[in-house]
């Protein structure tokens, strides 16, 4: 018999304070993607599994819970991240829509398992996505837009790592050599930071982008020095100019990280703030596949609630008033209407602090308690 209160590893009901955190922050986020212009989707928990899979990065996609449909006998699949349903909804009810179109979305995800830096399974993303284009502006939007609606909710310290997943397969397309390796070995021995393996196979072009890694000015500096296409040259000078934008956040860049990144293309990020372990938010620029399998370039970014709730943020002060039994309903309404929560007292021996309130209603005047 399972005990009443246990719920399956990874999930967890989240309660007063903290619920309403999270609900004050998902408010908080849409509101700040409104006022640039983003508008709200609500794409649903469950899709085909074969529809949803195909438009997610390999993570992801390992990450749905699969199960059949008893209605269809459809494979259907809980889905473990909204990007790639807003990409779904762009390309088909909204494909006519006027183009760049700014989607924002809020809900939540489940994936399989948890990880090790953070083991629950169901969070909720909040984000915003920028359909119709890729180019620099629109990574300029949408990371100004991140970090804007991530202040807006308090979190100091914020700091960027941007990422080119695409850029090892540029530069092996350009012609930078790969000797004796496939791209995907030198992409894994550039993972594991292995200057020596990948001398070793004749790929040791590659290597200079190992130390170009670090502090964002440094690491451009570097890479701005080795023999690059000018497509990729363009790519970096726009990231400069992207960086330079942003004031007060720590900004690093590693060129050749693609862990999380399966399908961003020339700019992904991850985003960091004080009091949360693992990271805040991602994003980064991708391709949506159209029905008539074309590609629809598009940037965006997912911001993790929890993290935020975590670390404290979200929790406002609510004034709890209690009501005495027999006060007028008007009497609650105009406090209400002044930001009060109201709470009826039902027995006259009510205590405020039972209710959790900080005043109770004197005559006509709040008194605290
Ligand atoms: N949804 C992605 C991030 C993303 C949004 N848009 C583009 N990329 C994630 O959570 O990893």
């Amino acid at each position: 018999m399972i005990p009443p209160g246990l719920l399956p590893e990874g999930l967890r009901d989240r309660l007063p304070p903290q619920a309403e955190a999270a609900a004050a922050l998902v408010r908080s986020l849409t509101a700040s993607f409104a006022s640039h212009g983003y508008e709200h989707v609500q794409p649903p928990m469950v899709e085909y599994e074969e529809s949803l899979g195909s438009r997610l990065g390999g993570a992801a996609r390992r990450e749905l819970l699969r199960f059949t449909d008893p209605v269809s006998q459809h494979t259907l699949a809980l889905r473990s991240d909204i990007t790639g349903q807003v990409g779904r909804i762009a390309v088909t009810r909204l494909a006519a829509a006027h183009r760049p179109l700014r989607l924002s979305y809020a809900g939540l995800v489940l994936r399989v398992r948890g990880s090790q830096l953070s083991p629950e399974r169901e969070s909720v993303q909040v984000g915003a996505e920028l359909i119709g284009s890729d180019a620099p502006a629109a990574a300029r939007e949408i990371i100004a837009l991140a970090v804007e609606a991530l202040r807006q909710t308090g979190l100091a310290d914020l700091s960027l790592d941007i990422t080119i997943p695409t850029l090892v397969a540029d530069l092996a397309q350009s012609g930078w050599p790969l000797g004796k390796a496939s791209l995907a070995e030198v992409q894994s021995l550039l993972d594991g930071k292995d200057s020596g393996g990948l001398a070793a196979l004749g790929a040791g072009a590659f290597e200079p982008l190992i130390a170009a890694a670090g502090p964002a000015a440094a690491a451009l500096a570097r890479l701005f020095a080795l023999a690059l296409p000018a497509h990729v040259r363009a790519r970096l000078e726009s990231i400069a100019a992207l960086i330079a934008d942003l004031q007060g956040v720590t900004v690093t860049l590693d060129p050749t990280e693609r862990h999380g990144f399966e399908y961003q293309t020339w700019i992904g990020f991850s985003l960091f703030g004080a009091g949360i372990l693992g990271e805040v938010g991602r994003g980064g620029a991708y391709a949506i596949t159209t029905p008539d399998d074309t590609a629809e370039p598009a940037i965006g970014f997912s911001l993790y609630v929890d993290g935020l709730v975590d670390a404290g943020l979200g929790v406002t002060d609510p004034r709890r008033i209690l009501l005495p039994l027999g006060t007028p309903p008007e009497t609650g309404a105009d406090l209400r209407a002044k930001g009060w929560s109201t709470i009826a007292a039902f027995n006259d021996n009510d205590k405020p602090a039972d209710f959790r309130c900080s005043h109770i209603l004197d005559g006509v005047e709040p008194r605290l308690i």
